[in-house]
């Protein structure tokens, strides 16, 4: 160390990082001292004399500083020959990216501003873990031995080659072999050991850098994830000739602390679901309480024995319920009942008497199908649906034959509306309008609108009085606008017995099912892919409830986490995926595996036979059983709707399997026998994921939920907890254990000693995957810049706890299997792709304009690349064949 005046009133310390010197203490400690202490340069420290208040750094340095000592020497001593030789080669040696980080405590700022002029990693880990270690010392060794030992450095020397800027290098080299040195000196156990003390003091700093008050209290904990920033890192790989445990992983490292959330005890917000009264209390033909009967339904749902009551009797209602509490037939039974108590029989001449709008077409399918099934009571009332993607032709078609139960998404009906003739809502007397909240969020408040006024438009003159009924598990204020808007002194019909004030709908305290349990896993970014696939091996393979639905933010993201999981963590392959659903399900059926799911025409009168029924459904049980089979099926708007029925269909019969989906899937869908949902990305607002969850632990039966977040995200639990929702955490290390008994390791290779190993085994297995596969690296790349995109437009209310600034995007990259920088994988990219694209049709299009050229002169094409030696046959289907062993030859 060495101290030179700079002519402005402030000292430059010149230093050199070694790691024999227990001066280094004084750069940690410079480090944890803040920001706003001295400014650094490449091997330079610069502390301004203008601030005498700030005496830390004289204390810090153990009082090497003098006030005004100025530049002693301009000499630089002469490395002999040798040295310099040593020198080259121990340079070869270090890794290419050189000593960016040399400077220890060069502010955050300045190190990205570094990292980006010198993109380099392995020094600045190096130097980092060197940090760790005299870190340690500094514990041990007396103040005064530091400042001894750094008054024994030849200073003159130093100073000159931290002034000369072509010696800078040297310098850092010097200090970077030494850390090198250092950390390739222990047994690699140690290096990867974790410091509880840094770790801790580094924790307990972020927590004072982190303003948010959520985070503020939060407590540190050791991990398996530590702030990496201060370990060191070797890329993936083994380092040569170590044992067992000498794995040293670049996935965990790096990455932000996880910090510990306290248990919340509020209580949560809950329902009961089933009720006493059964459904023959109900004033309600009895053809249709047997047709119950035979669904398996004794008694009624609290939702239903509130709500039926007041539809029958004609109000209007507005239902807000829990998810899976079985409000589809809180509409359904008193409307079929209606229909079929009319005097005069319902004909399907009769058009339209009953509309139901819902927002997805999935949602569409699932509440005809409920009517469907409650009409076999009375086979005269005839429902239908109309939804986007189907032929308009064949919906005209059926409107034109006639429908009595319409339901349909509001897209679709309103083109009906505008141009089919034969739909006429003349005779509407039941309006239903489910997921009410979910219908305006979609931005179908303008369609709503717009249905009703075509409602009144039709009905003019006519003295039909129309019954509304709004539901939903959540209501917003927009619905409770629409309300007022549509419906007449309606029922309100509230479950959940929160805080609720009498006459008033509760927007804020959210019920969800009671044998739902909420769970979260605090996860860095660069983790994530391999904490997933730990979770689903966890659950598909290792666990009893098999059967998950996972949340993606977009749809290339599900596309991609579909295809790749089917490849890395199923025998199926991700050939499954590129078909179309309906042609993996026809040969799914033809392989036995699978039931066609359409019955037979007079199926009700045929007794259930159980041994065919087992026969039927034997190939696919035993597919579903051998858990190397996990099926991964993936359901979002941009698919066509046959392969969205075929999948919700598909899903909704298997008893296991994973189901990848964006939001389309979040709402009203009965899929049973759910265990486990998965939000891999958070939801948007605390309502959408109460509907996220509700896909599981329907009416009473168990399920669970995980939500994972990044460390800087875990705000998002407080926000659930402020609408009573209580998640407790899993965590992080205990799902990557999985991954050690994952069975998936080959017979040439070596069992992972650890966890992280066994995580950075599945991690490059992917990226490997990803340099292979072009077409999975397209896939990745899209998911990539989808997701950041969609994590730049969080709603402002979560826009702080997901702060897209503050997004890591090369560990998000890495979190896609992804090796490409980011800003190689962004617009960039794209732009360049299509360029290329271009450049290559053009050049077919080229060679195409020559060869026909060449064919009207009278020149084969064969002609131009034909040897002299050549036989002259036509040997070209030959060649075809042989060309993958041309080169054995
Ligand atoms: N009385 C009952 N007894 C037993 N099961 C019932 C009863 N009523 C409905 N169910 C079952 O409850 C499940 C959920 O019903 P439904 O889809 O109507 O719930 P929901 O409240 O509309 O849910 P979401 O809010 O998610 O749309 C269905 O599988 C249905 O078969």
């Amino acid at each position: 160390m060495s101290q030179t005046s700079n002519g402005g009133g402030g000292l430059l310390l010149n230093f050199r990082v070694d790691n024999k010197e227990p001066r280094q203490n004084y750069f940690s400690d410079f480090h944890k001292k803040g920001k706003e202490s001295p400014q650094e340069t490449l091997g330079q420290v610069y502390v301004r004399a203008a601030r005498p208040q700030r005496p830390s750094v004289q204390q810090q340095t153990g009082g090497i500083l003098k006030r005004g000592g100025g530049s002693q020497a301009n000499f630089v001593p002469r490395k002999s020959v040798q040295e310099q030789n040593r020198e080259k080669e121990r340079q070869n040696v270090l890794p290419k990216r050189s000593a960016q980080k040399q400077n220890a405590s060069v502010n955050d700022g300045e190190r990205e501003k570094q990292a980006e002029a010198q993109p380099s990693r392995s020094v600045q880990q190096n130097t980092s873990f060197q940090e760790r270690e005299t870190e340690k010392q500094a514990e041990t060794l007396p103040r005064k031995g530091v400042q001894e030992n750094n008054n024994r450095l030849p200073e003159r020397g130093r100073t000159e080659q931290a002034n000369t800027p072509g010696k800078r290098g040297l310098l850092q080299q010097n200090g970077s072999f030494h850390t090198r040195g250092r950390e390739y000196d222990g047994p690699p156990q140690k290096r990867s050991k974790f410091n509880t003390q840094e770790f801790t003091n580094t924790a307990q700093q972020h927590q004072r850098e982190d303003s948010h008050p959520a985070i503020a209290n939060l407590m540190t904990r050791d991990t398996v994830v530590n702030h990496g920033s201060h370990e060191p890192t070797a890329p993936l790989k083994e380092v040569a000739g170590e044992g067992k445990n000498s794995f040293v992983s670049s996935l965990f490292t790096g990455n932000p602390i996880i910090p510990v959330i306290p248990k919340s005890e509020v209580a949560r917000v809950s329902e009961k679901v089933f009720s006493e009264a059964s459904f023959s209390s109900l004033n309600i033909a009895p053809q249709i309480v047997s047709n119950v009967g035979k669904l398996g339904f004794t008694s009624m749902t609290q939702v239903q024995e509130k709500s039926i009551p007041p539809v029958l009797a004609g109000r209007d209602t507005l239902v807000k319920s829990q998810t899976g509490s079985g409000k589809t037939l809180t509409y359904a039974l008193p409307i079929i009942h209606k229909l079929m108590m009319r005097s005069d029989r319902v004909q399907r001449t009769d058009g339209v008497l009953a509309l139901v709008v819902v927002p997805t077409r999935e949602l569409a399918l699932q509440s005809y199908q409920w009517f469907e099934k409650l009409c076999k009571s009375c086979v005269w009332v005839v429902p239908g649906y109309l939804v986007g993607g189907e032929k308009k032709k064949a919906e005209k078609a059926r409107l034109r034959k006639g429908i009595n139960i319409l339901v349909g998404t509001p897209g679709r009906l309103i083109d009906h509306l505008h141009h089919t003739k034969s739909l006429s809502l003349a005779r509407v007397k039941y309006l239903v309008v489910d997921e009410a909240d979910r219908l305006l969020d979609m931005g179908y408040e303008q369609s709503l609108t717009s249905i009703m006024e075509t409602l009144k438009e039709h009905q003019e003159g006519q003295a039909t009085t129309r019954q509304t009924i709004m539901l939903s598990a959540t209501l917003s204020s927009g619905v409770e606008k629409l309300a007022g808007m549509s419906l007449v002194e309606p029922e309100v019909v509230d479950i959940s017995y929160g805080e609720r004030k009498s006459g008033q709908l509760t927007t804020e305290a959210l019920a969800t099912p009671e044998n739902l349990d909420h769970h979260y896993v605090l996860v860095p970014a660069k983790l994530r892919l391999v904490t997933l696939a730990a979770f689903i091996l966890s659950k598909c393979r290792f666990g009893n409830e098999r059967k998950m639905i996972i949340f993606f933010a977009t749809q290339d993201m599900v596309d991609y986490h579909t295809a790749l999981f089917s490849e890395i963590l199923s025998k199926y392959g991700k050939e499954t995926v590129k078909k179309s659903y309906l042609m993996q399900r026809a040969e799914r059926v033809l392989a036995g595996e699978e039931d066609d799911g359409k019955g037979s025409e007079d199926e009700e009168d045929i007794e259930p036979d159980e041994e065919g029924e087992k026969a039927q459904r034997g190939g696919r049980k035993e597919k579903e059983d051998d858990k190397d089979m996990i099926l991964f099926q993936k359901l979002h708007g941009n698919m066509t709707q046959q392969d969205r029925c075929a999948v919700f269909n598909s899903f909704r019969e298997a008893s296991a399997g994973v189901l990848m989906c964006t939001d389309v899937a979040s709402r009203g869908l009965d899929l049973p026998k759910v265990g486990w949902i998965v939000q891999f990305n958070a939801a948007c607002t605390v309502a959408d994921y109460v509907h996220r969850v509700g896909r599981t632990a329907r009416v009473n039966t168990p399920g669970a939920a995980i939500l994972f977040l990044a460390p800087a995200e875990a705000p998002y639990i407080q926000l659930l907890t402020d609408h009573k929702i209580t998640p407790s955490e899993i965590r992080m290390p205990s799902i990557l254990r999985n991954l050690m008994r994952s069975g998936d390791f080959a017979a040439h290779e070596r069992v992972p000693g650890t966890v992280e190993e066994a995580a950075t085994r599945i991690q490059v297995k992917v990226e490997r995957l990803l340099l292979a596969d072009w077409e999975l690296h397209e896939l990745a790349k899209k998911a990539y810049v989808s997701f950041v995109r969609s994590y730049a437009s969080y709603p402002r209310e979560v826009r702080e706890m997901f702060n897209f600034k503050a997004l890591h995007l090369g560990h998000y990259a890495k979190s896609m299997g992804l090796r490409d920088a980011p800003g190689a994988l962004g617009a960039g990219a794209a732009f360049k792709a299509k360029r290329e694209k271009k450049e290559r049709t053009e050049f077919r299009e080229r060679r195409k304009r020559i060869q026909v050229m060449n064919q009207k002169c009278g020149i084969l094409p064969k002609s131009l690349t034909m040897s002299e030696f050549d036989s002259g046959l036509d040997s070209l289907p030959q060649t075809v064949k042989k060309k993958g062993k041309k080169f054995k030859g």
